[in-house]
């Protein structure tokens, strides 16, 4: 019996997804450290509301011992409270310290505190403070510009400076950190230039520190959610143009607990470029760079799809932002 043509090359390319997949699979299995939460003592900046609140309280169900960092002692002790409230047993700790991620003297104090108040170094580190006021570049001030770059990147990059030399001087067998990008550190438009530029930074670092923590073995995790429904998020939108929440309409606010659970979820899978739905899927796949696929066979096609996707929404974006008032 002979095989037409066309159904070799479909077994071809049926063989050849196969054995990407399993490659991948396999490889994966075999490179990557698992993600085990149960009794490690987990330090999260921003974790007195939205995303890093969510996070605490999913990690806290996984039996975490959990660290809290914000400015406002009041709001952190009412996050206490609900994180107490989801311990699966008695011995779990809530520690919350006040501390402002702006300065560098805070970021040091707050993770020598932690340490001596939870009795042990961080092992997982999620650098989630950030903040948002989208406006027209000239509508921001400098100050503006300032303001971000401190909390949103420099924020994010002491912490996980001071976190790697704790868990280097330590000897953390298999420390992660985990950055919070956005959607928006992997494209932009109207609105975002003080914002988005930070998010973007964050990448340089995450991509720097995936590689050269190994040397640790240190994990390193960069997360790009889409919209979340926290405190933050109607904070923005009152100062956010009307043709920035247009182009954005695509994402939905999202719930801090799914989105805390999405990020858990790529964790989980041991997935360095986590997102929190299939835009931020395919943003991904389109600006991957050099970086290690979640999945070569998917992610290769989603790239494929992204280029005609891309250039028609650059299209969209542009036609609303010339007539935007
Ligand atoms: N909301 C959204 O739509 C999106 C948010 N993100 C990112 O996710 C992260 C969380 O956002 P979201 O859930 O909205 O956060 P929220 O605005 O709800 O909460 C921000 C948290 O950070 C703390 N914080 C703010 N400034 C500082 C500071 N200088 N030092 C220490 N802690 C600080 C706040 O407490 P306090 O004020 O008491 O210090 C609070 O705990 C941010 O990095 C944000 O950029 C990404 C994509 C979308
Ligand atoms: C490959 C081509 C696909 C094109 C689709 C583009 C869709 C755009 C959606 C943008 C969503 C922005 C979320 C902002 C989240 C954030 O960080 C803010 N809330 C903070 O202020």
């Amino acid at each position: 019996m002979t095989v037409p043509a066309w159904a070799s090359v479909l077994i071809a390319l049926g063989a050849v997804t196969v054995v990407a997949l399993s490659v991948d699979h396999l490889y994966n299995r075999i490179i990557r450290n698992p993600f085990e939460p149960t009794k490690k003592h987990c330090f999260i900046t921003g974790g007195s509301t939205g995303l890093g609140k969510s996070l605490a309280i999913e990690l806290i169900k996984k039996g975490a011992n959990v660290t809290i960092v914000a400015r406002r002692q009041s709001e952190l002790d009412k996050a206490a409270q609900e994180i107490e409230a989801c311990k699966i047993n008695k011995e779990q700790r809530v520690v919350t310290i006040s501390a402002d991620m702006t300065s560098k003297e805070d970021v040091i104090r707050a993770l020598e505190e932690a340490k001596v108040k939870m009795g042990s170094v961080p092992e997982i580190v999620c650098t989630c403070a950030g903040a948002s006021f989208p406006k027209y570049f000239c509508d921001h001030s400098m100050d503006d510009f300032e303001y971000l770059t401190k909390l949103n990147y420099l924020g994010q990059a002491y912490v996980a400076h001071q976190a790697t030399i704790l868990m280097r001087d330590n000897d953390v067998k298999d420390g992660k950190i985990i950055f919070v990008s956005s959607m928006l550190g992997l494209l932009s438009f109207t609105g975002y230039s003080a914002y988005s530029p930070t998010k973007f930074a964050i990448r340089g670092l995450a991509d720097t520190l995936r590689n050269e923590l190994k040397r640790y073995n240190i994990d390193v995790h960069i997360f790009f959610p889409g919209n979340i429904d926290s405190p933050g998020y109607v904070v923005e939108n009152s100062t956010k143009p009307e043709v920035t929440k247009t182009i954005e309409g695509a994402s939905p606010a999202m719930d801090p607990k799914e989105c805390a659970k999405a990020l858990l979820s790529g964790l989980y899978s041991g997935h360095y470029m986590i997102t929190t739905e299939f835009i931020g899927e395919v943003l991904r796949c389109a600006t991957r760079g050099v970086n290690p696929s979640n999945n070569y066979v998917i992610d290769f096609f989603l790239a494929v799809i992204a280029q005609p996707v891309g250039s028609i929404y650059a299209l969209f974006m542009d036609y609303l932002a010339k007539r935007a008032k």
